[in-house]
């Protein structure tokens, strides 16, 4: 498949109609590449809870990989050890090859994890374009001297970050909201906004966390198609998403927690007839389920 960088010109298909494909059947589902992102028996704790238990799984490259489970099972603090807010009390996180565990966020984002979050993080009284340009300024190597008296190389870099930024805004399909501050974007605007500014880092592997929260049907049909031309530019993609249809619809491979355990791995089909996954769905033991 041709992958086109997200640094290059981007051509944008937010809102154009896209054939419902049956998750497993599509016949230009990439094989996964080399592991990009490798957890390794990570377990977690806070206090007494056991946010994630012995959890090991591996996302190659070029995949878009499913994270989810019932509430509490330990998606989102799987997601804080991989971008470093919190560290594991076990076990080891390695990306490209390298350990990240113990690395600083801002270390990690450098290394090319970026993220969204459940609960939408902007800059509420920033414009939307300066919200991404933000992004855009996590690989700029200007000195604060260099941004305080405007010296050309940091005038350069402005520039670029500047176009750059447009160019993710019209790839998440909002460039026409460049100049309104961000508060006043609608929320189906504001998730896409979050998205544009995470790739502004230039990330390999970006992490939505449930990035479908609140959209109705028509936009979560449009996320869906986003994310796969994000996957197409050659981005890996992690998402946690609780709305199975779109998990099911948009991922290559799945992997579901249950009380921080790993129960099932595998690809949508073999998730959803798993008898574990739908006891976890259903709160039933697997037996009966
Ligand atoms: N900072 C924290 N301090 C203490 N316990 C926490 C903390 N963060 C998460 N937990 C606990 O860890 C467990 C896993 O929580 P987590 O938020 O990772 O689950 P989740 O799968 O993302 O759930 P949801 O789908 O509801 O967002 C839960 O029991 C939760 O209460």
């Amino acid at each position: 498949m041709a992958r086109q960088r997200v640094d290059e010109p981007i051509r944008t298909t937010i809102g154009e109609p896209h054939e419902e494909a049956s998750a497993d059947a599509r016949p230009d589902r990439p094989t996964a590449g080399a592991p990009l992102l490798e957890v390794d028996d990570v377990t977690l704790r806070f206090g007494g809870v056991v946010a994630l238990d012995g959890v090991s799984f591996t996302i190659g490259e070029g995949e878009i990989f499913g994270l989810i489970g019932p509430n509490g099972a330990g998606k989102t603090t799987c997601f804080n050890a991989m971008t470093g807010i919190y560290r594991p009390t076990s076990g080891e996180i390695r990306f490209g090859g390298q350990r990240v565990t113990g690395l600083r966020k801002h270390e990690i984002t450098c290394m090319g994890v970026a993220r969204t979050f459940q609960n939408i993080r902007l800059f509420p009284e920033m414009t939307a374009l300066e919200n991404v340009m933000v992004g855009a300024d996590a690989h700029h190597r200007s000195s604060v001297l260099s941004a305080l008296f405007r010296l050309p190389r940091y005038r350069r870099e402005e520039a670029e970050g500047r176009e750059k930024s447009l160019r993710l805004l019209e790839f998440v399909g909002i460039r026409h909201r460049a100049g309104h501050v961000a508060r006043n974007l609608s929320y189906g605007e504001q998730r896409r906004l979050e998205i544009a500014r995470a790739l502004a880092t230039d990330p390999k592997l970006l992490c939505l966390d449930e990035p479908a929260a609140g959209f109705n049907p028509a936009e979560k049909e449009e996320l869906l198609q986003l994310i796969r031309d994000i996957r197409d530019t050659g981005v890996t993609v992690l998402l946690i998403e609780h709305d199975m249809r779109l998990v099911m619809g948009v991922t290559d491979r799945i992997v579901v927690l249950e009380f921080g355990k790993k129960i099932a791995e595998g690809t949508p089909a073999e998730v959803r007839d798993d008898p574990k996954v739908i006891a976890a769905y259903l709160g039933v033991p697997a037996d009966a389920a």
